[in-house]
């Protein structure tokens, strides 16, 4: 993170909430402001490339303009709606579970899913509700009664979300000197696709068993827009030695990354990092964690492959195959590839995304 002094203050940690500790190692993410980018400052715009290229992470610092602090305020509302909605009671929320009909929408609950080979299983749930819906591109699911009366704040979190999801892909289809609105043409808000909000709840764990609560994974789709108060989250840098390290949480930021989709896209230039979520560090151990996510994916009937009309893009090589499928498909693969209650026995790497380019590993 740079401390340029043309950038907004770091503050260190949420109010109300324990402090991230300072002993434990950090990403080095780049911290990139919306302001300069939505201006198009053209360093900005190559710092944001950087980090795409490099780790496929980084910082976006909303406080510093209008977009960004209504998205803030957005963000804010829904972190409310999400405690409460997690309040409800189990057999309620249940209700909601629509994985049995092949849908990624809806409510999971904690244990629903294994988080490795062993088959140890997820210490959270999430609910995911449908930028279709919302937008009423598709037809409403049924959904709790507070969720329905927080269909205008959602509507207004989507659209603030994906307005920095395209603009994130206007930066890299210029970068990448696609023909123009390459990427902004298999994204559209009002087109049938994947994309959702996904409220997270994970309680504290047992002191003397802290574990994984989600399991290490690349994001399905195109670009996620993470909104983190409490540690946990971890990515895993490039390379063989690495080792595991936390996200710090930033206030007034929003952690932005990339995901399967925009490596297939570019056969491998861009990078979606693996990460997972451990408990959060030092005494942050002892608080529920909520968290906060839109993830945008390329629209339903979108084949995820090489993106043609790019030099810089990697060409295929001989002999390297692409897999035939489209971005509906995939996400189901994945989104239900692990679940307990949906496969008697769970095929680890059948439901496995770009891990293995992530790690960027000669084998
Ligand atoms: O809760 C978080 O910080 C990250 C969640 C995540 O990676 C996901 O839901 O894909
Ligand atoms: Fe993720």
């Amino acid at each position: 993170m740079q401390s340029d002094a043309s950038y907004t203050e770091i503050q260190n940690n949420f109010p109300g909430l324990p402090p991230f500790p300072d002993d434990v190692p950090t990403a080095p993410l780049l911290r990139l402001s919306l302001k300069r980018l939505l201006a198009g400052d053209s360093t900005e715009c190559e710092r944001l490339f950087e980090a795409c290229v490099e780790i496929g992470f980084f910082y976006l610092d909303l406080q510093d303009s209008d977009h960004g602090v209504s998205l803030l305020n957005d963000a804010d509302k829904l972190f409310t709606v999400g405690e409460n909605l997690f309040d409800l009671s189990l057999e309620e929320k249940k209700r909601y579970d629509f994985s049995t009909q092949n849908s990624y929408f809806g409510y999971k609950g904690r244990g629903a899913a294994t988080v490795d080979k062993d088959g140890n299983l997820d210490r959270n749930e999430f609910y995911n509700t449908s930028k279709d819906d919302i937008m009423g591109v598709s037809d409403p699911l049924p959904a709790p009664e507070l969720l329905s009366q927080s269909r205008g704040q959602q509507e207004s979190f989507m659209r603030g979300s994906h307005g920095i999801v395209s603009l994130v892909l206007n930066i890299l289809n210029d970068k990448l000197a696609l023909p123009e609105n390459t990427l902004s043409s298999i994204h559209r808000l009002q087109a049938i696709g994947g994309d959702q909000i996904r409220f997270i709840k994970a309680p504290p764990q047992p002191i003397d068993d802290r574990r994984t609560a989600l399991g290490q994974h690349t994001d399905f789709g195109s670009v996620t827009v993470l909104f983190n108060r409490l540690g946990g989250l971890q990515v895993l840098p490039p390379g063989a030695d690495a080792e595991w390290v936390y996200v710090r949480p930033l206030p007034g930021h929003a952690i932005i990354n990339l995901g399967d989709a925009m490596v297939k896209f570019t056969n491998g230039l861009l990078r979606s990092n693996i990460h997972r979520v451990a408990a959060p560090p030092g005494i942050q151990g002892d608080s529920t964690r909520y968290s906060l996510v839109y993830f945008a994916r390329p629209e339903d009937s979108v084949m995820l492959r090489r993106l043609d009309g790019s030099d810089l893009i990697p060409p295929i090589t001989q002999g390297q195959v692409e897999e035939e499928i489209n971005s509906k498909d995939w996400i189901i693969r994945r989104a239900l590839g692990r679940r307990v209650d949906l496969h008697k026995d769970i095929d680890y790497e059948k439901s496995a995304g770009t891990e293995q380019m992530s790690r960027r590993i000669m084998v």
